[in-house]
């Protein structure tokens, strides 16, 4: 309901498919589905928009339930349910998180999760990882913004069957270049490497202490792998005026900011935000005929979250999504998961659901996936060495 009719202006025309191109949704058949679909994951993928506790597996909640559930805090069966039903709209994305906080909020499951989320992604061959989180105070856990952020480095630290690179200056120039090539990557015995930084996210229920809190925590874990400052949270809730000033605090300390934009209409809102010039916008859904002028020649690159934009409303459905007007126009963008957790989705489908809704070839695929280097807010010697890994990935693919 809250879709705007122009949307329908914003579909694709017509692409033409070539024979190698993925038919549309449903039409595939399934040797064609399973080629593409295992090529998506072999694809050296950047993921720049994915939620710490909207990432964790099902079978982690599952566990970490059935403990509370037994020290007799939650009931296992009630929160199992809910952990296991397919149905995400909107306020109930929210209902769940708060449930997922007071399954994971504690320090060594902070670490346990923060360890396996980087694992999950680096095993669908995320070459550099975003992870955004946001930093929470628990006095009964003895937990502060601090402390949970010592958790959630502790636990990249700790990841052992991949090679994590949280600050460049470890590697050896040589090493920096280096990457696995793309044929490689299915192969499970070689030793993956993934570039994982952290953004800092402020959920619009805070106050305007809180949020600059989480900025001058941004600073000061800067040398930590803490590279940005994110605007999340229920879409309904809050005032943007209530965050600005720790967001203009960023802009002030040179930290880079993405902000969740338009997951729902609010006229004030996203004018606001895209005056505000984020480094990057995330979702951009409900935006009208105005802002979506605005927003092209403001030339941010936006944050593409297909499944995520349909299971809360945000988009009528896959086919309509704005990736189509913003891919066709060459609008800045990448693929992104939101809450692979959530979601039951990963990169690698995300992915694949682009080029068989929108009818992309594997080369225009492979151009997405490296286009995301540039957008990235890590350095630029990150960068180089990011965008060696798609040259050789490219080469590789050529050869082979
Ligand atoms: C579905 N679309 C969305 N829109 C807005 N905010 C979202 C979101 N998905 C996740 N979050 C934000 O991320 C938090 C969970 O991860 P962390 O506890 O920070 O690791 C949620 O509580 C919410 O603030
Ligand atoms: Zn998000």
């Amino acid at each position: 309901a809250r879709q705007n009719q122009s949307y329908k202006a914003r579909r694709a025309p017509g692409r033409r498919r070539s024979k190698t191109k993925p038919a549309a949704m449903g039409t595939h058949t399934s040797e064609a589905e399973k080629e593409m679909r295992e090529w998506c994951v072999a694809l050296p993928k950047v993921e720049l928009h994915a939620h710490l506790n909207g990432s964790v597996r099902n079978s982690t909640l599952l566990e970490l339930a059935k403990e509370l559930g037994d020290k007799g805090v939650i009931v296992f069966e009630d929160v199992k349910d809910v952990i296991m039903k397919n149905d995400r709209s909107l306020p109930e994305c929210f209902r769940l998180f708060d449930l997922f906080h007071i399954l994971t909020t504690d320090h060594d499951t902070v670490t346990r999760i923060a360890k396996e989320v980087v694992g999950d992604f680096a095993a669908e061959n995320v070459v550099y990882l975003e992870i955004r989180t946001t930093p929470k105070n628990n006095e009964a856990k003895g937990m502060t913004k601090r402390s949970y952020m010592n958790a959630v480095v502790k636990g990249l630290k700790s990841v052992e069957d991949v090679d994590v690179v949280l600050f460049d200056s470890n590697l050896r120039n040589d090493e920096k270049l280096s990457c696995t090539p793309m044929t490689d990557l299915g192969d499970d015995t070689k030793r993956k490497r993934i570039y994982v930084r952290l953004l800092l996210s402020i959920d619009c229920r805070e106050t305007t202490s809180a949020a600059l809190d989480t900025v001058n925590l941004a600073m000061e874990m800067k040398d930590q792998g803490v590279i940005g400052i994110d605007l999340s949270g229920n879409p309904v809730v809050g005032e943007w005026e209530t965050y600005l000033p720790a967001l203009e605090h960023a802009k002030e300390l040179g930290i880079p900011t993405t902000i969740h934009c338009g997951e729902v209409p609010n006229r004030k809102e996203i004018q606001a935000m895209l005056d505000f010039c984020p480094q990057r916008l995330g979702h951009v859904c409900c935006l009208d005929d105005e802002e979506w002028k605005k927003l092209k020649s403001s030339v941010i690159p936006v944050e593409i979250c297909l499944t995520s934009n349909v299971m809360t409303g945000g988009t009528p459905s896959l086919e309509l999504h704005h990736f189509a007007d913003l891919y066709n126009t060459k609008h800045p963008l990448s693929i992104c998961t939101d809450d692979s957790g959530l979601f039951s989705t990963s990169l690698s489908n995300e992915y694949y659901l682009a080029a068989s809704t929108f009818g992309l070839s594997k080369t225009e695929l492979f151009r997405l996936a490296q286009g995301a280097v540039e957008f990235v807010f890590a350095d630029d010697e990150v960068k180089k060495s990011l965008r060696a890994v798609f040259e050789r990935a490219a080469a590789e693919r050529l050869t082979s």
